[in-house]
């Protein structure tokens, strides 16, 4: 088979850190005599573009995605067909959660080298959020209420922009999110899941959907989230004043939240949500919009990646 990568990149991960690293990879790909062509991404939505154009035949195509969370979730939403690609990913972004999830620490360079050696793949589990007429893929989380408020917030925050210059992102999370918990409509509603289990929720501070266990630079909401077992861990979070949540964030923040009241996980192949107030929800921190009818679903095995040494 001819194994020419495509390599998705966008420059701007990282606060346009990517761009010096991508440099660097570069010069090994021409080094080793690698066939591969690169998309360097020009605009918002343009890696779900580049991967719609990649995909539109039916062959086999070798994708690597360098960038962050978000530009995983837009190449994952222009894949044609799933089963006929392998997702090679380069982490360069700054949150980094799909990254962690896998347990990829090594440097770029050293990512670069093992998917290029590689001969074999692995499958792991992506979620799929179907709400307002659209149905999007996400490789880490999908969810409602504050944690999507704050993903909107972060996409156009001068915050994270200013802090990333001190390597210090992910604090942009938590501060949002305190500033969020205290500004959010009440609402209410009701999940039901496969299973047949129903949860009648009041005063609603998210319902987060994990397909891996961190999401917002490395908060645990499921510890214990699984991308193998054909799942979605849900962290449901409801019916506490607001500022016990906020002192339980920390518990959050350590994986030690399961058993405090008003945070439940439970585990679901598929969740419908209903909300009596639309709220606003994410997929890997994209916007989905502000919506009153989720269904978060497992797509098991669906993801075919370069297995790493
Ligand atoms: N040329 C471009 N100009 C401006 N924005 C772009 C461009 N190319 C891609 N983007 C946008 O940059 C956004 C953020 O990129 P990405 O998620 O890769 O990096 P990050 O935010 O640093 O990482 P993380 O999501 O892991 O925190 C993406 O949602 C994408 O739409």
């Amino acid at each position: 088979m001819d194994k020419t990568y495509d390599f998705i990149v966008n420059l701007h991960s990282r606060t346009g850190k990517a761009k010096e690293i991508w440099e660097s990879l570069e010069e090994i790909l021409t080094k080793d005599g690698v066939s591969y062509r690169v998309h360097i991404t020009e605009y918002v939505g343009h890696a779900t573009k580049i991967a719609e154009d990649l995909t539109a035949d039916d062959a086999y195509h070798f994708l690597v995605v360098a960038g962050g969370d978000g530009t995983i979730n837009e190449v994952l939403n222009g894949i044609r067909d799933l089963s006929k690609v392998s997702f090679g990913y380069l982490p360069l972004g700054s949150a980094n959660d799909f990254a962690r999830g896998l347990h990829i620490t090594a440097e770029p360079e050293v990512i670069l080298r093992q998917i290029l050696a590689s001969e074999t793949e692995d499958a792991y589990d992506l979620g799929q959020v179907c709400c307002g007429g659209q149905t999007r893929r996400f490789a880490i989380s999908a969810g409602a209420g504050i944690d999507a408020a704050v993903c909107r917030e972060a996409l156009t925050s001068r915050l994270k922009v200013f802090l990333n210059r001190f390597h210090l992102g992910k604090l942009t999370y938590g501060l949002l999110t305190v500033a969020e918990l205290f500004r959010a409509p009440f609402v209410s509603g009701k999940v039901e899941l496969t299973d047949g289990r129903e949860f009648h929720m009041k005063n609603i501070i998210f319902t987060a959907a994990m397909n891996f266990p961190c999401e917002g630079g490395g908060v645990p909401m499921a510890p214990s989230a699984d991308a193998h077992d054909g799942k979605l861990s849900a962290c449901l979070v409801y019916g506490i004043p607001r500022f016990l949540c906020l002192c339980a964030f920390p518990f959050l923040i350590a994986g030690k939240h399961e058993n405090i009241r008003g945070f439940e996980i439970v585990e679901a192949e598929e969740l419908h949500v209903v909300f009596d107030k639309p709220m606003v929800v994410h997929a890997d921190g994209e916007d989905c919009g502000d919506q009153t009818d989720v269904t978060f679903r497992c797509l098991p095995g669906a993801l075919h990646m370069p297995h790493l040494d």
